[in-house]
């Protein structure tokens, strides 16, 4: 067991810097994820949840303060180092997926380890495995832009587990879908919650999504509330 929570926020702070103008998004946030929690970051609109995830991905940097993953300092390094965290930890899941429409769901999903140097015919002999789990099994050979909406974040959440990563960032990953097709993406962000222990993070206006994850984070004012349940 690692003695070290998985993230761990000190006193952060993110500011953006306009023309003009200083907005402060986040102010002196202290926040514990132990590794295995699922947890929602809710809040209106920006207030700036994607700004928290893109900070918790290294996809930003904190104006002050620091951010720890297993002990590691994240705001000391360099951009390398941030890419080679990202790809070794951590898997992404957007709203809109950004999947490659004109390539089949299996070569989407073999794409993380095509370009970090595996065989392709290994890449693709694994990625048919993650389909599986992600219950696509009977859609790889189709292009992307044959899919269904459901179908297509199914995909993204397959080439976002591709690598296997500790933890799974999800920004309103059922934002595009309709109601149902949000809810099954839900029950399978749990189940790789619970099955194979992945921590999840995922920022939502969708309130039944929140409801799933074991915490709910909200951010108002700058400021992190945990939600009672
Ligand atoms: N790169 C940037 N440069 C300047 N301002 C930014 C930048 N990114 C975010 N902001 C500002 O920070 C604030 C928070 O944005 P953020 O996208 O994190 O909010 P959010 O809670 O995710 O919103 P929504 O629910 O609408 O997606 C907003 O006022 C936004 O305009």
């Amino acid at each position: 067991m690692n003695k070290f929570p998985l993230y761990e926020l000190r006193a952060v702070d993110k500011d953006f810097v306009g023309p003009g103008e200083q907005v402060s998004v986040l102010r002196q946030l202290t926040l514990s994820i132990q590794a295995g929690e699922s947890i929602a970051i809710v809040g209106s609109s920006g207030s700036g949840k994607s700004t928290l995830l893109h900070l918790l991905g290294t996809l930003e940097s904190p104006s002050a303060g620091e951010i720890f993953f297993e002990g590691q300092n994240l705001t000391k390094l360099d951009e390398a180092g941030k890419a080679a965290f990202r790809n070794r930890e951590l898997g992404f899941v957007f709203q809109f997926h950004h999947l490659l429409p004109e390539f089949s769901a299996l070569e989407n999903v073999a794409m993380p380890g095509i370009i970090s140097g595996m065989k392709r015919h290994d890449a693709l002999e694994h990625a048919r495995e993650v389909l599986a789990q992600v219950g696509l099994e009977a859609g790889h050979n189709r292009r992307v832009s044959t899919l269904s909406g459901g179908e297509r974040q199914r995909a993204a959440i397959a080439r976002a587990l591709f690598l296997k990563p500790k933890v799974l960032l999800a920004d309103e990953p059922t934002g595009s879908l309709d109601e149902q097709n949000g809810d099954r993406i839900g029950d399978l962000l749990i189940e790789l919650n619970c099955d194979l222990g992945m921590t999840v993070v995922v920022v939502t206006h969708n309130d039944v999504l929140a409801r799933k994850m074991n915490r709910r984070l909200e951010l108002r004012s700058g400021e992190l509330y945990e939600q009672a349940d």
